[in-house]
């Protein structure tokens, strides 16, 4: 099939590769001309496992190419992906106006039948706001369906190759067999595509995230009492995590969930709540506990050195807001430096991917370190903040003798808090 993707961001890039390898001819576009040079010559833009792969084989098969022009795009696809940023506004909803603009313009330039599929993460109601823009320009006949996407940064191709679930949210027909046809390769495990209505699909996908936040939460919450009444949240999480209605899964505790999602999804369903004469008692709590959490460590590390961090030096292992991603968006470890530096600290910090992604963000009030050692030389205490499997089985002596001091911040519970204490570090963790 004919397939166009405007936005090749993280969503647009593994939606369009992962399209083209299953043999539809697709074409990426999008406004950042330096992003579209890239990828012409082959580059991909983003780090995630297991893409560069199939973006080579496909650029090479001429089954995946791109452009700048929305023009092009249209004339190409006959499904056209929107796959476009709806970042948090002002006032916590989502900013609609990529995904309205794109929809005015295609309005103008149509000439036969597309079905515009939105893949983007957006409110309730959405489509009917894309279909009357569209609308507003065009004299032809289009349908727009919500196909929300679920993917994980670090796992993109996996989920998307191996869904174990597509949503589809449509009115038409004839949009709903285009789709199912499209989608059924990937279907071959005998997992499910959900056909629904649009306003379903819309939600289904804030549900899911909020959910999954809340579970984390919930979790990062029994971690914070744990260490009031001397409980061990590792235990206490296998306990309930083997019960099959509970689950093992995202329900471990830490400096809170960051990313491009769980934040502004769980804001924005709270305000499309509001806006619709409803108030989500649980989302306006997780959106307060999260926030506290990112710096929980804070007054952990103040206490241990007599509230006076000026002058301090903390190495910091992992920027990105979690493994297998350079993605800093939201990353909980910015909120630890941030308020570092303004207590004096100097930092020294580490992450196997994120490093370029920082460079520009705090200047040079931040040492960026060649190696994960490296940020460790002469600092009072090493901070670890994204579980990297690097950082998992490190060189203690090689720690012992870089350190001034022998003190480990764990925001992700990486080590054993005994052979910690065996070795002769002072280990704070979360919840232990
Ligand atoms: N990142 C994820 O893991 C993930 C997973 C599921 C859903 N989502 C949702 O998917 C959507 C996209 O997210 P993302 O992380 O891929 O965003 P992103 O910010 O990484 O990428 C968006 C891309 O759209 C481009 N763009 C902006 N305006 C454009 C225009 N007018 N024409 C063409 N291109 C334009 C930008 O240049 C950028 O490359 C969001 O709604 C997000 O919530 C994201
Ligand atoms: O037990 C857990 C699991 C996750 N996290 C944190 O939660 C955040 C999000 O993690 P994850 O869900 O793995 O990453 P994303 O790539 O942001 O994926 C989420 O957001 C995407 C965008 O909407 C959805 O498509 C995915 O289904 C959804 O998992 C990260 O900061 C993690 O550190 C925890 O603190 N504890």
């Amino acid at each position: 099939m004919r397939i166009s993707v405007i936005g090749t961001g993280y969503v647009g890039l593994v939606t369009g590769t992962c399209l083209a390898e299953t043999g539809n001819d697709v074409l990426c576009v999008d406004i950042d001309e330096h992003k579209v040079n890239q990828m012409k010559s082959g580059i991909v833009p983003i780090y995630e496992p297991h893409l560069d792969v199939l973006f080579e084989r496909n650029i090479k098969a001429s089954r995946l190419k791109f452009s700048t022009s929305l023009e092009k795009g249209l004339e190409h696809g006959d499904i056209i992906f929107l796959a476009l940023p709806t970042p948090e506004d002002e006032d916590g909803s989502a900013d609609l106006k990529y995904i309205l603009g794109v929809a005015d313009n295609i309005g103008k330039l149509i000439t036969e039948y597309k079905v515009i599929v939105d893949k983007s993460t957006v409110p309730v109601g959405t489509s009917d706001k894309v279909k009357a823009a569209i609308a507003k320009n065009a004299n032809i006949e289009f349908d727009v369906v919500s196909n929300p996407e679920f993917l994980r940064e670090g796992f993109a191709v996996d989920d998307f190759l191996k869904p174990e679930r597509i949503v589809i949210g449509a009115s038409s027909e004839k949009a709903i067999k285009l789709m199912e046809k499209l989608y059924k390769p990937f279907v071959r495990s005998g997992n499910p595509i959900i056909v629904m209505d649009e306003r379903s699909a819309e939600l289904t996908k804030y549900a899911a995230n909020s959910f999954l936040a809340t579970k984390i939460t919930f979790m990062n919450e029994i971690a914070n009492f744990c260490e009031k009444v001397g409980a061990d949240v590792d235990k206490v999480r296998v306990g309930m995590g083997t019960d099959s209605r509970i689950g093992k899964r995202f329900l471990f505790p830490g400096i809170g969930y960051g990313g491009s999602c769980f934040p502004k999804d769980v804001k924005a369903l709270f305000k499309s709540g509001m806006d619709n004469d409803y108030e989500f008692g649980i989302l306006k709590s997780v959106i307060e506990v999260n926030d506290s959490q990112k710096t929980i460590l804070i007054p952990k590390i103040e206490a241990h050195f007599n509230n006076s961090l000026k002058g301090k030096t903390f190495g910091v292992w992992g920027l990105a807001f979690k493994p297998e991603t350079d993605d800093i968006r939201e990353a909980p470890s910015l909120y630890m430096i941030e308020e570092l530096l303004s207590k004096g600290a100097k930092i020294k910090a580490f992450d196997p991917e994120a490093m370029p992604n920082v460079k520009n963000k705090f200047g040079d009030n931040i040492y960026l370190a060649s190696d994960m050692y490296d940020a460790t030389k002469d600092v009072d205490a090493l901070i670890i903040c994204t579980e990297w499997s690097i950082f998992r089985t490190p060189d203690i002596s090689k720690l012992k003798s870089n350190m001034k001091a022998f003190n480990v911040f764990d925001g992700r519970n990486l080590y054993d808090v005994s052979d910690m204490k065996n070795e002769g570090f002072n280990y704070i963790s979360i919840g232990r």
